[in-house]
């Protein structure tokens, strides 16, 4: 049983880092960086042990030294953890102790506000306490609240810094001079030889586990009255040498990192990390693109990224790296190789199901290459198309063309941010990867975006919006051509009727990637269109997994999910248009960015009449109509 929470003061100190959440411990601290589990590892060596709601009747909590248990089966059992199982010998957690042990590296340890020893009012969700040494790993027996024995491993830290005042229990035993500490008992076993401390106050027992005379001498008070069992003092209060020179330790509160020394352009992954706030030490994530705010609601420490120009030679190289990528895979799939397909020869997709794809298309219109590939259903019907416009370096390079976009959204703050992803509670919060910031009409992507209304919007938002407008167009009259020829059908989608009262800018940076999914949801009209400005990117599209009529056309991987059935690349300038509804309902789609800067403009009819209250109606009319300034941007291909 764990001990009834006492009323405890806070202390006079406070810790140097902290965070009410733990993604800002993981983003922002090199030392902590798991979402979950107690124990953070690089290197097979432990950087921080997060010490919360786990803890055992024996832990220890004080001043200089920290005693933790690691490892075991343990269950929920009303409300509270209960271990089940032997903690295992050999799991990665205590391999790693037993290799940080050996190393004698530093640790650092976080408190989490629910530890029951914690000896003052927590002062955050998670705190951290210092960097300390391992001194002792042992395994004990252990008494669970369902009246079982267990054996877990349990590990004693001591500070490495002896002479600095520990915050948590600054008027805890503060010992700074080892050899001033008592010494406690260490016997050699009669048995196997080896020698053990001794941890308990009431009697030495060996603590070699594979022993026989593991724990003997002690069998009696287990099983009378193991609540008596608490460590010596002497075990406890000594101090042992500190292995670790106090220079060589890492920073405690990491400084803000000098992106320009460290030779960052600002959107690739140095330069994602979080940070610690230095004026009030919260561990903060990096939530928007264009400033590194902290997240604690008192402070109001906020600064610019420094975000560099992208280099077009950069792109350029990306693009070829990725075509390289996808040359070697489209080989493999076997995508360019067989001629005698006929129209379904397809030098571009890096796959392409044949059987699946069964129409394409490829016009050149106002200097675009534009490919088009019907989908289908499990029957072959189709259900609508995806068209993709591939630019050129005239077209990149016009007046308001995609590299005037691009670089002034690299300058621009259009209050690009990571969302919060539902479900989790402040604590556990999580956010996407790729920053965003919606403009017209609400649209509810699987994260709750912000919008603000064309009048308000960058000069480049409502030049993307008048191109997709024209894409989506051109690419809905050609479907519908081409269809009305090959492939008449009463499943084929309407066409596209209203204009985009929505766009969604997305940006993109190094290893960032957005996930199979679909634009299914039921306020959009039947088209959506999008433009890739920077980094290219692939964009592939698969059956959903419950779509089993697919089955014996596409294969499934070993998690269950089909193939992807379409496979092609988006480049700087590139536009590409989804067409019909049903596109949604059987497939899914995702984006992987292979560069280190993208942005992407995607457009959508989100329909007035669909939309749940009269507040979003209104503010769809108000925030989704396109000021009269948006004429001089108007688009027709040239
Ligand atoms: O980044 C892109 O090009 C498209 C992103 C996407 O799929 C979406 O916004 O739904
Ligand atoms: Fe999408």
């Amino acid at each position: 049983m764990l001990a009834e929470p006492t009323v405890i003061a806070p202390s006079p100190l406070r810790p140097e880092v902290w965070s009410n959440k733990r993604g800002g411990l993981c983003e922002a601290l090199d030392y902590y960086n798991a979402y979950k589990g107690s124990i953070y590892t690089s290197g097979r060596i432990v950087r921080g042990v997060l010490l919360d709601g786990e803890a055992d009747r024996l832990d220890i909590f004080s001043a200089q030294v920290i005693i933790a248990s690691v490892g075991g089966g343990r269950i929920k059992e009303n409300g509270v953890m209960v271990r089940t199982q032997d903690s295992a010998d050999n799991s990665v957690g205590i391999e790693s102790v037993f290799r940080t042990w050996e190393a004698r590296t530093p640790v650092a340890i976080i408190a989490g506000k629910n530890h029951p020893k914690y000896p003052c009012t927590p002062p955050a969700v998670y705190a951290v306490l210092d960097f300390f040494h391992i001194t002792n790993v042992w395994k004990e027996v252990e008494l669970t609240a369902r009246g079982q024995f267990v054996k877990v491993w349990r590990i004693r830290f001591e500070k490495v810094d002896l002479n600095k005042i520990s915050w948590w229990q600054p008027n805890g035993l503060h010992i700074s001079d080892a050899s001033a500490a008592p010494i406690p008992t260490v016997k050699a076993c009669d048995h196997c030889q080896v020698q053990s401390v001794q941890v308990f106050s009431k009697v030495w027992t060996c603590l070699n586990h594979s022993c026989e005379a593991y724990y003997s001498g002690l069998s009696d008070i287990l099983a009378r009255d193991p609540s008596s069992l608490v460590y010596s003092s002497a075990f406890i209060n000594q101090r042992n040498p500190n292995p670790i020179a106090l220079g060589s330790l890492p920073d405690l509160k990491p400084p803000m990192p000098d992106l320009i020394a460290l030779g960052s352009h600002g959107t690739d992954l140095i330069s994602r990390r979080g940070f610690v706030c230095q004026l009030c030490g919260c561990c903060n994530r990096r939530v928007y693109w264009s400033h590194l705010v902290c997240e604690n609601k008192s402070c109001n420490f906020t600064q610019p990224a420094q975000i560099f120009p992208y280099p077009l030679a950069a792109i350029d190289n990306e693009i070829q790296l990725m075509g390289n990528f996808m040359a070697r895979k489209s080989t493999r799939n076997g995508v360019n190789q067989n001629v005698l397909m006929g129209p379904l020869y397809d030098p571009y997709a890096s796959v392409l199901n044949r059987h699946c794809l069964t129409t394409m298309n490829t016009l050149d219109i106002c200097g675009y290459k534009v490919r088009q590939y019907i989908l289908p259903d499990n029957m072959g019907r189709p259900i609508g198309s995806f068209t993709l416009f591939i630019s050129n370096p005239n077209i990149n390079a016009a007046v308001n063309g995609p590299t005037y976009m691009f670089n002034e959204l690299e300058r621009a703050d259009i209050g690009l941010k990571r969302n919060t992803v539902a479900g989790g509670t402040e604590q556990y919060e999580g956010l996407s990867r790729h920053f965003q910031q919606n403009f017209g009409a609400k649209y509810k992507f699987a994260v709750s975006v912000q919008s603000k209304g064309f009048s308000e919007a960058h000069p480049v938002i409502l030049m993307g919006l008048q191109r997709l407008i024209w894409a989506g167009k051109v690419a809905v009259d050609v479907t519908t051509q081409v269809l009305a020829v090959h492939a008449p059908h009463e499943h084929f989608p309407p066409p596209m009727g209203n204009d985009f009262n929505e766009l969604l800018a997305l940006g993109y940076r190094e290893s960032d990637s957005i996930r199979y999914h679909d634009d299914g949801e039921k306020e959009l009209g039947p088209t959506v269109a999008a433009l890739s400005l920077g980094s290219p990117s692939t964009m592939k599209f698969r059956p959903k997994k419950a779509e089993t009529g697919f089955d014996g056309i596409v294969k499934r991987n070993s998690l269950g999910d089909f193939d992807a059935i379409l496979e092609v690349p988006m480049k700087h300038g590139d536009m590409m248009v989804m067409h019909g509804s049903r596109i949604h309902g059987i497939y899914e789609h995702s984006v992987e960015p292979r560069g280190e800067r993208r942005f992407s403009l995607t457009s959508r009819f989100v329909d007035p009449a669909k939309m749940a209250s009269d507040e979003d109606r209104a503010a769809a009319r108000v925030n989704g109509a396109i000021p009269a300034a948006a004429a001089a941007y108007a688009y027709n291909g040239f």
